[in-house]
């Protein structure tokens, strides 16, 4: 397989509803009849924002301000490797139209996962949708009311995705934990993972968020869809399996030196892009991270960051 990383640029255009417009690949292209983010490759030369003014106005006939960066996502298809590189569109003038004889949707936001896509859009469209932040608890001490404000707390300064992860305490206890902070999390509209049995998630209504020994022991999906699933993983191996058993996302790391593990380094987010360009799955980088790491995070292909202590406590 040719090394070479074809660079593509895609551009996520909102109109005043809030939908994005989505192109279908015509069938004389690889990939025929699946949906898109408008864009193409970037020639040589040119910047991310020329390519990507070019390709639309090519593409759709629209003239636009390219935003904010979204994600850029490193990935490995059977026969190359690309980087898509996904930009917000500020502001657009003309009417778009399908001048390569595409079809063109707006869809609204959360109807996305209707439309057939190529692998790498997976992780665009969770970027999206879904937290670019994982709050993974630490352990409650001995007071769990003390333990309780903080997850108050930690919602209320917008965290939307947890992994409750109590180890080493008693199964009773941890299932009062559970149901507590699961009526806490549906008051903000949060998304509760528990990473313990998968019958105890189930009963109090929680998802599950899989150890990476929990992972490799599961040969199926344990939860219907619908119930969110998670997993961590180390590896490629970790990676292949989450995605075999049909995972919603996972945290890969750890990516840098953790307080807990001081003088064992991380991957890197060299390592990090490598292992996500062969999976196509939303991917939250875990190890040493902080809400600052979410730009860095995002331009090595990451749904953005998982973590205890930043997120936890602030500062
Ligand atoms: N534009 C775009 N391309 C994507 C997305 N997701 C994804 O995997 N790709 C892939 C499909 C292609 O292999 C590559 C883009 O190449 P392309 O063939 O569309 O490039 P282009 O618009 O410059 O067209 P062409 O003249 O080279 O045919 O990136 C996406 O959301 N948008
Ligand atoms: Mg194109």
């Amino acid at each position: 397989m040719s090394e070479r990383v074809i660079e593509v640029v895609a551009g996520v255009i909102t109109d005043k509803r809030g939908r994005v417009l989505l192109s279908r690949r015509t069938p004389n292209r690889d990939m025929p009849g699946l949906w898109e983010f408008p864009g193409g490759k970037r020639e040589h030369g040119e910047t991310s924002e020329a390519a990507l003014a070019r390709e639309l106005d090519e593409e759709l006939g629209i003239r636009v301000t390219v935003g904010a960066p979204l994600i850029v996502v490193p990935q490995r298809y059977p026969a190359k490797r690309l980087r898509l590189d996904v930009r917000h569109v500020a502001h657009w003038e003309g009417v778009a139209r399908g001048r390569e004889g595409q079809a063109l949707a707006w869809v609204a936001p959360d109807k996305l996962g209707r439309y057939s896509m190529p692998p790498a859009d997976l992780p665009v469209v969770a970027a999206l949708q879904t937290p670019d932040r994982y709050l993974v608890t630490p352990p409650p001490g001995d007071d769990d009311a003390a333990w309780l404000q903080s997850f108050d707390a930690a919602l209320r300064r917008g965290v939307r995705r947890v992994q409750l992860r109590l180890p080493g305490i008693p199964g009773d206890r941890q299932e009062a934990l559970l149901r507590e902070a699961q009526i806490r999390c549906r008051l903000h509209g949060a998304q509760l993972l528990f990473n313990g049995p998968v019958d105890v998630a189930l009963a109090a209504g929680a998802g599950v968020h899989l150890a990476s020994a929990a992972l490799q022991a599961c040969t199926m999906r344990p939860v219907p869809a619908g119930i969110p699933l998670a997993a961590s993983c180390h590896h490629a191996g970790d990676l292949a399996h989450a995605v075999a058993i049909d995972c919603d996302f996972v945290v890969l790391g750890p990516v840098a030196e953790t307080a807990s593990h001081p003088g064992e380094p991380g991957i890197g987010w060299s390592e990090f892009a490598r292992l996500r360009e062969t999976c196509a799955l939303p991917i939250y980088a875990i190890g040493g991270m902080a809400p600052a790491d979410i730009p860095e995070a995002r331009r090595h292909g990451a749904q953005g960051i998982a973590a205890i202590r930043s997120l936890w406590s602030p500062d």
